[in-house]
């Protein structure tokens, strides 16, 4: 007898002395602790689930029973179901994969990230541990008592774009990137988020994150105490409650949330840990089935549509448009929801046409912040001064 069963990266064929002992050999309390080695196939080392599933019980698993099991991992199962691709770091080891009752690593399977956001990812998990280590939650919360008062990102957005009837202006401040490279040499934080002001923008977004785009939160902190007015918006991999509590200390009005990253249960905590806090959250989605997510959650006001995908770099801003198209749209109005438009807008042709296809607010960086002069780039990109209006 043999079962073959399929689960997110491979396919493993479990053979006939394997199913046979299980069935037959051990008693049910005894499966936590026990671990096979395969005979045949050296690669793996399945073992036992502390806890099997109902099906396992009745002992007359066949290969078609397998597939319906799922992994066993409550938390792995949710990530899949909703098409979260970006996994988190392994703490040890290699991964760890579940089909049906076994739990198993492959011993030659390497343990790298998948693609960059996922290689972020990871990274961010490391750095985020270390913070904590170093400032626990109850200390943090003391360190907000001083924080400068949140202002409010989202009135912000909407009374631009009714005074401008233009997309309001989310101008990030953004030395490089993995995909660009050094965007800009001579780069002052203040400086530019100045121009930024002056040029019209409504809000900014100030990249935290060091290693692969640059920004720190000295930035964020030092565009705040400078007196800058727009709210701001930092821009960081959110994978823990504490980094948003730590981005309210820095003077963050707004935080990211990425649902390619985030399961939909920590989205929602999330926002509403931000709502505690007076902050607004714009969740990020790429495609139709995270935006589909998005919606389904309540109390959700501010939705970013990023024309680049993260994972492979591509760019194309109809991804803005398709995400817009009919049903999606329908509920985005009638729920009031803020749409911002993200991500490789350079000419006042782009921003009409994210602005014909839905949305309130752009986020730019690249081809603003790239330009000798910001405040007359962003007059630039939308083919008038938008300070004056
Ligand atoms: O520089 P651009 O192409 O104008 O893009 C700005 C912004 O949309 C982009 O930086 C961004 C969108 N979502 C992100 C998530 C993480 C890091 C960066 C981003």
């Amino acid at each position: 007898m043999e079962a073959s069963v399929v689960c997110a990266h491979l396919r493993i064929r479990v053979q006939d002395p394997l199913l046979s002992t299980l069935r037959r050999r051990i008693p049910l309390s005894d499966y936590r602790c026990l671990r096979f080695k395969s005979s045949r196939r050296s690669c793996y080392t399945p073992f036992i689930r502390a806890q099997q599933p109902e099906a396992m019980k009745n002992s007359n698993v066949d290969s078609e029973e397998m597939k319906e099991l799922g992994s066993g991992n409550p938390i792995d199962d949710i990530r899949m179901k909703q098409g979260i691709t970006i996994r988190r770091r392994p703490t040890t080891g290699p991964p760890q994969h579940h089909v049906g009752p076994f739990e198993f690593r492959l011993e030659n399977e390497g343990n790298k990230p998948q693609n960059i956001l996922e290689e972020i990812v990871w990274n961010k998990d490391v750095e985020v541990s270390k913070m904590k280590e170093k400032k626990p939650l109850l200390k943090l919360k003391k360190d907000m008592d001083n924080a400068l008062p949140p202002r409010d990102f989202i009135g912000a957005l909407k009374d631009s774009y009714v005074r401008t009837g233009m997309p309001a202006l989310i101008a990030e401040v953004k030395k490089a990137s993995p995909s660009r490279g050094v965007l800009r040499e001579d780069f002052d934080p203040i400086e530019i988020a100045r121009a930024y002001e002056k040029g019209g923008a409504s809000c900014l977004s100030v990249l935290t994150d060091q290693k692969f785009f640059q920004g720190s939160f000295e930035n964020l902190e030092a565009i705040r105490s400078a007196g800058v007015k727009c709210p701001l918006l930092c821009k960081e991999f959110i994978i823990d409650a504490w980094q948003i509590y730590y981005a309210r200390t820095k003077g963050a009005d707004a935080i990211l949330l990425i649902s390619s990253v985030l399961p939909d249960a920590d989205i929602k905590y999330m926002s509403k840990i931000c709502k505690l806090l007076g902050m607004a959250a714009l969740v990020e989605v790429h495609n139709e089935r995270e935006m589909d997510r998005v919606l389904a959650i309540d109390g959700i006001q501010l939705i970013g549509i990023n024309n680049r995908n993260l994972e492979t770099f591509e760019v194309d801003i109809s991804n803005t448009r398709k995400l817009l198209e009919g049903e999606r749209g329908e509920i985005i109005f009638q729920k009031d929801i803020i749409v911002v438009g993200e991500s490789a807008l350079f000419t006042p042709a782009d921003i009409a046409y994210v602005q014909e296809s839905g949305v309130r607010a752009v986020l730019v960086g690249e081809s603003i912040v790239k330009q000798q002069n910001p405040t007359e780039a962003i007059t630039g990109l939308f083919g008038k001064d938008i300070s004056k209006i």
